[in-house]
């Protein structure tokens, strides 16, 4: 299987962990070899972090990794103190955000993909412009860590970097890299012991698993 167009059948996986809380889990997840780091700003959030807690979770990643700060339809003056306050790589959208926010805050897209909606709407929402977007699992009233996979085989027509998200476990991630090798994967409760507590043996098997996936594909 091929990488999309963009990338290189060499170029590496960006993982995610997302719904970090504590700063043993920031230390497992490095250790294990994630990218991108993902704190939850979103009150809703089983997985919320306020920003004096991302402030000590962040002087714990190293320069190496990226962070990502997660909102949805938070209010401009919550963007202008996360990003005036906490130094972060990415503010991650999860919600209505229109993409002039997200340009002015560098930030970038997480695309509902509804399970039970046609798959036009958020295909007509992908920002060419943005490094990556970040496709995730919603359905009504749940848009965020959902525990739910979708239709992975859009995957193959869709274009530009593409991070997937919703529902990947180790056991199912070797699957999607091996037959959409998408730009990136992205992972909160498959690598949970509980809501926003993470499994340090979980999170270095999805890391294994995508690294073996990966190499199968060379
Ligand atoms: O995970 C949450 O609790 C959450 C709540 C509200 C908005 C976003 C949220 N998560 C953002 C992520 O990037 C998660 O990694 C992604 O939704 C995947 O979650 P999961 O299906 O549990 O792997």
């Amino acid at each position: 299987m091929t990488r999309g167009s963009h990338l290189p059948q060499t170029a590496r996986t960006q993982i995610k962990i997302c719904g970090l809380t504590r700063g043993e889990d920031v230390h497992a997840a490095v250790e294990a070899g994630a990218d991108l780091l993902g704190f939850i700003h979103v009150p809703k959030s089983k997985r919320f972090v306020d920003v004096d807690q991302i402030e000590c979770l962040l002087q714990l990643v190293p320069d190496h990794v990226a962070s990502v700060v997660v909102v949805q339809n938070a209010a401009e003056e919550t963007l202008d103190m996360l990003r005036d306050r906490l130094r972060f790589k990415w503010i991650q959208f999860h919600g209505d955000e229109d993409v002039d926010v997200v340009r002015r805050y560098r930030g970038y897209k997480a695309q509902a993909i509804y399970l039970d909606r046609d798959l036009d709407e958020p295909l007509a929402k992908l920002d060419p412009g943005a490094p990556f977007n970040l496709l995730d699992s919603a359905v009504a009233g749940a848009s965020g860590g959902t525990g739910l996979t979708f239709n992975w085989s859009l995957l193959a027509e869709w274009p530009g970097n593409l991070m997937v998200a919703g529902g990947l476990t180790p056991d199912n991630v070797g699957e999607l890299i091996r037959s959409y090798a998408p730009w990136g994967v992205d992972v909160a409760g498959g690598v949970e012991a509980a809501p926003g507590v993470k499994d340090p043996q979980k999170i270095q098997a999805f890391i294994q698993a995508v690294r073996d996936a990966e190499v199968a594909c060379d």
